[in-house]
């Protein structure tokens, strides 16, 4: 038996109360339709999302947000998406005019009736004190910070080989050593008294990350490190998770690489099980959920928003070599050989 049932108004609620994702339904400025699919053996529910977040609108309300790289690619995409849920929303990095730029843009999604407003501020999240100087002005302008995301950081492609030390250590600087200052920053000044959720963005660096190994390093320690603060701030009500992204294309992403970067989002594609690139506003969803109540006994975890890349294939391509010594002699080696010999096309 098969039924399908299209439900409106308040029967999200419903399905979102039965999925416990915190509740979803239609409201403000959110359109979404569902879909149920019903069968003798499971039940599946599909979300469509018209326009905006899945989540129920005004979920944020009155909440604080600060958003690292929050002008671009994936941090836009959360921010908008905060926005919409009725959050303060704080963006900070280094380039004003794209602080400024981004600010302007994403006012235009709160609707007259919302309580949520963007900041921009500029922080280089490598510097001390920028970071601390971030921190007091959000508490000066909001009096409270509920959330941090660390998406603000980067890196170039290069193999390891070429790697200066100032390369090297302007990637380290930037992903750990930034994520750690904003993670401490915000503890020490607000969430060590109050609580809070924050969310690092890492990488797709599970098999190494050959061609960016500075920036694999850097986000295998963001894991570690979530997990070590899970624990370490978990009695001051503190959660504290990663989403680790797999390919995905924004401008400025792409435009990072320069004349490298059409061709290393090409790449990829093929190494993508589902043989196209993800897009920013396919993770701020996982991030707004990590957030939210919803996962409300979720911490020091790392959830993989890659459509399976981490589990398929490599872009990196070794070449056919004789580098290897040769395997130790016996019977096993012996017998390939023969094996070798018996596949051969007779002449
Ligand atoms: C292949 C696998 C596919 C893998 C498959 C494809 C996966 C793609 C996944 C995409 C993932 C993404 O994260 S996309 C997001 C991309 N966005 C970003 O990276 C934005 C932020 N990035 C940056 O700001 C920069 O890239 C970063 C290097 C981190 C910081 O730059 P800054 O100029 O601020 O750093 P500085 O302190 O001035 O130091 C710059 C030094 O860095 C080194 N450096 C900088 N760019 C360099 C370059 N292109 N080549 C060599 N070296 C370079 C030099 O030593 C520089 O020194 P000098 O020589 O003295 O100048
Ligand atoms: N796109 C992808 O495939 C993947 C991206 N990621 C990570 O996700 C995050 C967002 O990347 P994405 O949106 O794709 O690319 P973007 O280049 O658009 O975003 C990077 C953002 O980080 C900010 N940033 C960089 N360095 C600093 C700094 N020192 N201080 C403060 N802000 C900084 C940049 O702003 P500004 O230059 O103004 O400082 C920019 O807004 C990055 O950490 C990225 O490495 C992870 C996995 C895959």
């Amino acid at each position: 038996m098969t039924a399908r049932y299209v439900l409106t108004g308040e029967g999200f609620y419903f399905v979102g109360r039965f999925l416990s994702v915190g509740g979803v339904h239609h409201g403000g400025s959110v359109s979404v339709r569902a879909f149920i699919l019903v069968s003798a053996t499971s039940v599946s529910v599909l979300f469509i999302m018209a326009a905006g977040s899945v989540f129920r609108a005004g979920l944020f309300n009155h909440r604080v947000a600060i958003v690292t790289g929050g002008a671009t690619g994936i941090g836009k995409a959360i921010t908008a998406e905060l926005l919409q849920l009725g959050c303060h929303v704080v963006i900070a990095s280094r380039k004003s005019e794209r602080l400024e730029a981004a600010a302007d843009e994403l006012s235009q999604l709160i609707s007259s009736s919302s309580s949520a407003s963007i900041t921009a501020l500029r922080c280089n999240i490598r510097q001390e004190d920028e970071v601390r100087n971030l921190v007091a002005s959000t508490l000066r302008l909001h009096g409270r910070i509920d959330y941090l995301v660390n998406n603000g950081g980067g890196q170039f492609s290069s193999p390891a080989a070429n790697m200066s030390v100032k390369g090297w250590n302007a990637v380290i600087d930037t992903n750990l050593t930034g994520t750690f200052l904003c993670c401490r920053e915000v503890y020490s000044a607000w969430m060590k008294d109050h609580g809070g959720a924050i969310v690092n963005i890492i990488a797709d660096m599970w098999r190494g990350f050959p061609g960016m190994a500075h920036t694999g390093a850097a986000r295998a320690a963001v894991e570690n490190l979530t997990k070590s603060l899970a624990i370490e701030w978990a009695s001051s009500g503190v959660r504290i998770n990663s989403v680790a992204p797999g390919t995905i294309f924004s401008k400025t992403a792409m435009e990072n690489y320069k004349e490298l970067g059409p061709v290393i989002f090409q790449m990829a594609v093929p190494c993508i099980p589902a043989k196209r690139l993800g897009f920013p506003e396919e993770i701020s969803p996982a991030v707004c959920f990590l957030l939210s109540p919803a996962a409300s006994f979720i911490s020091g975890a790392t959830l993989k928003v890659d459509a399976g890349q981490s589990l398929y294939d490599s872009v990196w391509d070794i070449p056919d070599h004789t580098a290897w010594p040769e395997p130790p002699e016996g019977e096993n080696v012996g017998a390939l050989r023969d094996m070798v010999k018996k596949l051969k096309p007779k002449l």
